[in-house]
């Protein structure tokens, strides 16, 4: 029932797409995508188009010339005819000659004559491009932009096909041919194969000259299945098969850019176009990153290298002044990052594990690939802490910043101490800030007993202790005797004073990381009435750094 203050009616909506007139399921039979698809960027035009300030030449240059880096070997420059930024861009690629030799440059025109032919003018000097021409074929855009017949919308088409064959014929170079049907997923599926086809009959390719023919989801309007079923009966139904390569062009307005293109690779699309981070009209395009390392991550090479991912991140901002979200996948900020306890207790283990093992595969608990391959890093990205986290978490960043091998009883002390500090503080921590609770807490605690100095002599079988220690400000000897040297200094400690407690654990390591002549102890006491209290002692001499540990427990017991 609506209620008053509902103002949302679903009444109002129906579904607007169309599926094929025939069951296509062969992609559901598929597990996962075997090899990569071409790939095409479309940052240069469809995002540019997008953003609120197009880039700039200079801009656009530079962004190029990343494109190449990361190893699209088809990028679309533009759309030369829209403005003069556009135009002279493609031109100063072309005239200061930077295309690679395994670069080709994409365009897109309308199919109307006079902007095909500033395209080719554009174009002037080009060893090679794909000319990429479009005219929308959608129930909706027929019936309310161009008020025209399925026929007439049909010769715009081909009207276009053919001009672009006589201006190929008319220009030195290289020409290969795109069309798309804008606006395929609000068309009826048997009409744009019929558009397709007609324009493949035009343009009559070959196996050595190969046309692309490009499915768009101008507009997200089903789900996904809907969308691969659309694409398996162009690709069973459409002519000149072998010679054409199926081209896919996902938008994100449902957010499933990246499962349309997925579902469309395994329904027999050959081609992506998208862009990095998804920017793009409205909700983006596809985000190329997404779907290439999801790809990555099934053991498929993506024939594109996002090795430094963090760096392209910042000079895209930079270019665009866009921001990738943080949750975007692969590229955000905190997507590798675990606060909460048992991930990072589990990511830990699991760092360990195959740091022992050496597995030559990966495999650890919430890391679906390992962030050091796309240039992460595990210390600042992975194990962050705040009041959410745990034991394993606090100890990881302990171990591996600072090379404490904290016990494991001790841990969980920490963990707490650690993340108690956090909650009221309401913040996050960072490594340094865990080791200044962790120092301050538990390590050379100096108060109210302090360690001035410390002999052993060996006599009748055991040890004989003999310490100095300041308390309020006097200096005073203790001596004791025990079977070895911690114990010793215990029995001195207990003998002169009212504390009563047993050692329960004691363990110690060399510190590698920051000073390498250190040692690191950890010494556990426990009360009478079961309590146990943690000190830790840093010092060059391992004694030392035990006698420490000792007394920095005794000193947090009071
Ligand atoms: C889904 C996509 O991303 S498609 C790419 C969209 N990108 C862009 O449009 C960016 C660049 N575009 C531009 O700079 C401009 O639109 C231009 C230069 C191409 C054309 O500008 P203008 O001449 O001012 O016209 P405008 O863009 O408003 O186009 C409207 C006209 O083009 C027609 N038209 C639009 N698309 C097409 C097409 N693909 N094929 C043929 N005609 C088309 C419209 O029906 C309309 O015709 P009308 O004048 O008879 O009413
Ligand atoms: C020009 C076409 C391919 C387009 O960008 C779209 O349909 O989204
Ligand atoms: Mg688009």
């Amino acid at each position: 029932m609506k209620g008053d203050l509902i103002s949302m009616n679903s009444e109002k909506y129906k579904r607007q797409y169309f599926m094929p007139p025939e069951e296509c399921l062969d992609w559901a039979r598929k597990e996962y995508i075997t090899k990569a698809p071409d790939w095409c960027s479309v940052d240069l035009r469809d995002g540019n188009q997008a953003l609120i300030i197009p880039m700039s030449l200079d801009e656009k240059v530079e962004f190029f010339k990343y494109l190449v880096k990361v190893g699209f070997k088809e990028i679309e420059v533009g759309f030369p005819a829209a403005s003069e930024t556009e135009y002279t861009f493609l031109r100063t690629l072309i005239e200061q000659d930077l295309i690679p030799d395994d670069v080709t440059i994409q365009v897109l025109t309308q199919a109307r004559e006079h902007i095909i032919k500033r395209t080719f003018e554009a174009l002037k000097g080009a060893k090679r491009a794909i000319v990429h021409v479009y005219n929308s074929t959608s129930l909706a855009q027929r019936e309310q932009v161009f008020k025209k017949s399925k026929e007439e919308i049909l010769k715009i088409a081909t009207d276009g096909a053919k001009l672009l064959k006589k201006l190929a014929d008319e220009t030195e170079g290289n020409f290969q041919f795109e069309y798309s049907p804008e606006s395929f997923t609000g068309t009826e599926v048997e009409y744009a194969l019929e558009v397709c086809n007609a324009v493949l009959d035009i343009w009559k390719p070959s196996p050595d000259w190969k046309v692309i023919i490009n499915l768009p989801v101008t507009v997200q309007l089903s789900m996904t299945h809907v969308y691969a079923s659309q694409i398996e009966y162009m690709s069973k139904h459409m002519k000149y098969r072998d010679s054409v390569v199926l081209s896919i062009h996902p938008h994100n307005d449902r957010g499933c850019g990246v499962a349309d293109t997925e579902l469309a690779l395994l329904a027999g699309a050959d081609r992506v176009e998208g862009t990095l981070f998804g920017n793009g009209e409205r909700t983006g395009n596809v985000d190329i990153v997404t779907v290439a390392l999801n790809m990555y991550s099934h053991g498929v090479d993506p024939n594109l290298d996002f090795s430094n991912l963090p760096e392209l991140t910042k000079n895209y901002e930079r270019l665009t002044r866009m921001n990738v979200y943080e949750r975007q996948p692969y590229s955000g900020k905190l997507v590798f990052a675990a606060f909460s306890g048992s991930h990072q207790d589990a990511i830990a283990k699991g760092m360990h594990w195959i740091d022992d093992r050496h597995p030559d595969y990966w495999s650890v608990p919430y890391l679906p690939i390992d962030p050091k391959d796309i240039g992460r890093e595990y210390e600042s990205d992975v194990i962050r802490i705040n009041s959410q986290s745990g034991k394993g978490g606090i100890g990881y960043v302990l171990e591996e910043n600072f090379g404490f091998h904290i016990p494991g009883k001790m841990r969980e002390d920490v963990g707490y101490t650690v993340k108690d500090v956090s909650d009221k503080q309401h913040r996050e921590l960072v490594p340094k800030d865990i080791l200044d609770v962790f120092k301050t807490v538990y390590v050379n605690i100096s108060s109210p007993i302090a360690l001035k100095e410390c002999h052993f002599i060996q006599k009748d079988g055991g040890i004989e202790a003999e310490i100095s220690l300041e308390k309020s400000g006097v200096d005073k000897l203790y001596h004791g005797r025990g079977n070895g040297r911690l114990d010793a200094v215990s029995n001195a400690l207990q003998r002169h004073s009212d504390l009563d407690y047993s050692i329960v654990s004691y363990q110690e390591h060399a510190l590698t990381v920051g000073s390498n002549s250190k040692a690191c102890s950890y010494v556990a006491i426990q009360k009478p009435n079961g309590t146990v209290v943690w000190g830790a002692g840093i010092h060059e001499d391992i004694i030392t750094a035990s006698v420490l540990a000792l007394i920095s427990a005794v000193n947090r017991i009071q």
